[in-house]
């Protein structure tokens, strides 16, 4: 793999329900870098990071993603995840039926196949667990439920970053994990993402507020508009949105 670049996206084009949505897109994210990705509305962002993660709403009509150096179009969604992609969705669907420990432990255990490792057992995933959560603040009462079945929107996010400490993961999506979560919450998540900061892993991340990005640093934050990234900044880009707003940015505030 070369060292330089963890991803790479050359001229994606991607149509959801037959509108494009994204129209050329292009982006780089190195090993151990921090994006955050910005825009109005309906801009397209939580489109990019699904298409990423193969979401069966996105249909890719040109252009090129690698990741690791491998062509990541060509993978499937579990290969995606084994591979290291990990993606916090806006809204985690509920699947009753499925016991979330069990789940959770599915889906490390293929990775842990993936990348050539025994299998955890029960009593190792639980140990493992416990062991991880009890840096945080996070309940593990969670785990003995089925996967999101009535769980709060908070609850959902909090249950994500159980999966994303299990999973560590190389590439972490985040799409506004931020959103509907209390000032304590969100203080966690941050807590949560820069514990495993490692100078490695890289972080890819939606958000409105510039709360989150005050407590996970961004080195970069691109404003995507039409399709496209229209605006590349660091940290102060940000600040400079949540002052002056989109539109004194230049940024058009339509998707068409
Ligand atoms: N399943 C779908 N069917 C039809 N249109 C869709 C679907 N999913 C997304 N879209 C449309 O694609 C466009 C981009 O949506 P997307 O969710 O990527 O925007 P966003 O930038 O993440 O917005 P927000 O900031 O509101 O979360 C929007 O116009 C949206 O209505």
């Amino acid at each position: 793999m070369s060292k330089e670049v963890l991803l790479k996206i050359e001229d994606l084009k991607v149509n959801i329900n037959n509108n494009e949505i994204l129209k050329g897109l292009n982006l780089e994210i190195k090993p151990g870098e921090i994006h955050a990705l910005m825009g109005v509305n309906g801009a397209g962002k939580s489109t990019l990071v699904k298409t990423l993660a193969a979401h069966y709403d996105c249909e890719v009509t040109g252009g090129k993603v690698t990741f690791k150096n491998k062509d990541l179009l060509e993978m499937d969604v579990s290969t995606r995840a084994n591979e290291g992609i990990f993606m916090s969705f806006q809204s985690p669907v509920e699947v009753p039926g499925v016991n979330n420990s069990y789940f959770l432990r599915t889906a490390m255990n293929a990775k842990r196949a993936y990348e050539g490792k025994e299998e955890l057992d029960a009593m190792q995933f639980l140990k493992l667990v416990k062991e991880e959560t009890n840096k945080f603040d996070i309940d593990r009462k969670l785990l003995q439920r089925d996967l999101n079945d009535g769980f709060s929107g908070g609850e959902k996010k909090r249950n994500e970053l159980v999966q994303l400490l299990m999973l560590n993961p190389d590439l972490i999506m985040l799409d506004e994990i931020d959103s509907g979560l209390d000032v304590d919450a969100i203080k966690i998540v941050a807590n949560v993402i820069n514990s495993m900061l490692d100078g490695k892993k890289s972080i890819l991340m939606i958000t409105h507020y510039d709360r989150l990005l005050e407590l996970i640093k961004p080195d970069f934050v691109h404003i995507l508009s039409d399709g496209k990234i229209a605006k590349t900044g660091d940290y102060s880009l940000a600040l400079e949105l949540d002052e002056k707003g989109f539109e004194a940015l230049g940024i058009n505030n339509a998707n068409s």
